[in-house]
């Protein structure tokens, strides 16, 4: 971890309404929404709430800012470029700001959000930024006289929806790619975490992006982000969050104008450490998998499958890791885990534990809220989880693990696969052949050897089966913002 600088404990909210055409707006309706501290459950802010009469101006900008002719579509590709590094400079002149931002919105430790939320967001910006000028099509030896190439073109306005786990990075896992083929976007943050999206738009007309490129609307899902989903206007929607928000946003798609969609969704994945495996490289890169931002992965190794030889002794130190584990405010040194983001979050997780101790998991510590104030979970280790039970199932998306037995590889990949879910999975060995066996046999679009969720950037991520369709990040998104349009030219002759 890079050195850690002083937090900003009390960050001046600087932006709290809709975005769009490079101006700060109120709500059409005049409502507000109020967003909340995680930790302390006070009231940050209230926040211009918009909704579809807000979602129509935005893509309207939008589609102004897309129109053949205008600044955006007769900008170079390599002046993209140098604006999205432009932007980045902006990002990382600001670091402490919009990290302490995270920290108060969604609760997560200042370390984490400086160094690994704000450390991605700049990476994945100044990585697409390099993509702008080497989007090419091909020429095509066709039959006949003629000369035959393609063209990648950017989609048009482009709706993009994000959840409340990681505000930032997931802001720029969308924008990066939609920006580098010259796309305009409409941006929904989630209601939870609105506050370091909406101050992006200063950035945005700092760093000279022209207006109406980059729209950012809050407001809450069945409303703006519906109004997004079905729009007759937006060529395109990018969704991550939960699965089933997920087929309602692919269904609103279906029905309007079958705009293109991409869902980044839910998961339950499978981790499986064999008995050659190094038992503390394994203890503690598991505790990672599922620990990680509070469990509020999408990835996270929520199913941890252990050889039955060394069962006993990984449940056993992974109930010290867990004891260990460091819970608090997000801006005091050295805490690992903060709260969870909000009061509904909290008590699903709590449900879900008790749902574990109802149905006969063995609780090895946590189970119970911590302290009084905020929507701290302990850290909680449930041993001898049985595929049927509920928190082998459900995606808890908190900092509950589950560590089940198994006895053979083939067992362990039958079990792993037995999920709707296909986002990722992770395996601990020494056996090279074990390793690739279960790389080419788990249905998962991510698969991580001895490592779990590197964050790679110039990887795609994207899930199988109920985890979603599409790829975001390294150059498959590229494929997700572009649409390839074939031109033929007839010849005098072949030549
Ligand atoms: N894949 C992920 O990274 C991810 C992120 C967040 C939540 N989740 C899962 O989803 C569960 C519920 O969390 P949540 O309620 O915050 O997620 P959600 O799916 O309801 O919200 C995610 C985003 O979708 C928007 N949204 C909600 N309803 C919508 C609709 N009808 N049309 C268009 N947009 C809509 C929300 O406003 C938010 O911006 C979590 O417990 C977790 O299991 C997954
Ligand atoms: O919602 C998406 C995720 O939670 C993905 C995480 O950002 C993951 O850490 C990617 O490496």
């Amino acid at each position: 971890m890079s050195d850690i600088p002083e937090p900003i404990k009390n960050p001046e909210i600087h932006s709290t309404k809709i975005f769009i055409n490079n101006e700060y707006h109120d709500s059409v309706s005049g409502k507000t929404f109020p967003v909340y501290n995680p930790a302390t459950e006070e009231k940050i802010a209230d926040v211009q709430e918009g909704d579809k009469a807000d979602v129509d101006k935005a893509v309207a900008a939008a589609r102004a800012a897309f129109k053949l002719g205008s600044p955006w579509r007769t900008m170079d590709a390599s002046q993209r470029g140098r604006l999205m590094h432009k932007l980045a400079d902006l990002i990382e002149r600001d670091r402490v700001y919009l990290a302490s931002l995270e920290v108060v919105d969604n609760g997560k430790p200042f370390a984490d959000a400086y160094d690994a939320d704000l450390g991605e967001v700049i990476n994945v910006i100044r990585y697409y930024a390099g993509w702008c000028d080497k989007i090419c099509g091909k020429t095509i030896p066709a039959d006949g006289p003629m000369f035959c190439y393609t063209r990648h073109e950017p989609v048009g306005v482009c709706g993009q929806i994000i959840p409340w786990n990681y505000p930032l990075s997931m802001f720029t896992w969308k924008i990066g790619p939609a920006l580098a083929c010259g796309n305009t976007i409409v941006m929904k943050p989630a209601e939870q975490t609105p506050l370091s999206a909406l101050y992006m738009g200063k950035l945005f007309i700092e760093a000279g992006f022209p207006p109406g490129v980059m729209n950012v609307v809050p407001g809450y899902g069945p409303t703006a982000g519906a109004a997004i989903a079905e729009h007759m206007d937006v060529d395109k929607v990018a969704f991550t969050g939960s699965t089933e928000v997920g087929r309602i946003v692919q269904q609103a798609a279906g029905k309007s104008n079958l705009k293109r969609v991409t869902l980044e969704l839910g998961g339950k994945s499978p981790v499986i450490v064999f008995a050659d495996s190094d038992i503390d490289f394994a203890v503690d890169n598991c505790h990672h998998a599922l620990f990680w931002n509070m469990g509020q992965n999408c990835c996270a190794g929520s199913r941890t499958f252990v050889e039955e030889s060394i069962y006993d002794e990984f449940v056993k130190r992974s109930i010290e890791r867990a004891k260990n584990r460091k819970v608090g405010d997000g801006f005091q040194s050295g805490v690992e885990q903060g709260p969870q983001v909000n009061q509904e979050q909290f008590e699903k997780i709590l449900g879900l534990i008790e749902s574990g101790k109802q149905e006969g998991a063995k609780l090895g510590c946590g189970g119970n809220r911590k302290g009084e104030k905020g929507y701290f979970v302990e850290p909680t280790v449930f041993y001898d989880v049985k595929d049927e039970m509920k928190i082998a199932q459900e995606e808890i998306f908190g900092p509950v693990q589950s560590i089940i037995k198994f006895k053979s590889i083939e067992e362990a990949i039958d079990r792993a696969n037995n999920t709707t879910y296909g986002l990722a999975a992770g395996v601990f060995t020494k056996d090279i052949d074990k390793a690739l066996t279960i790389a080419n046999s788990v249905q998962a679009g991510s698969v991580w050897v001895n490592c779990y969720d590197p964050g790679l950037i110039q990887a795609p991520f994207g899930g199988f089966k109920m985890s979603g369709n599409g790829r975001e990040l390294g150059e498959y998104a590229l494929h997700e913002y572009t649409e390839v349009k074939t031109v033929t030219i007839k010849l005098p002759q072949k030549a």
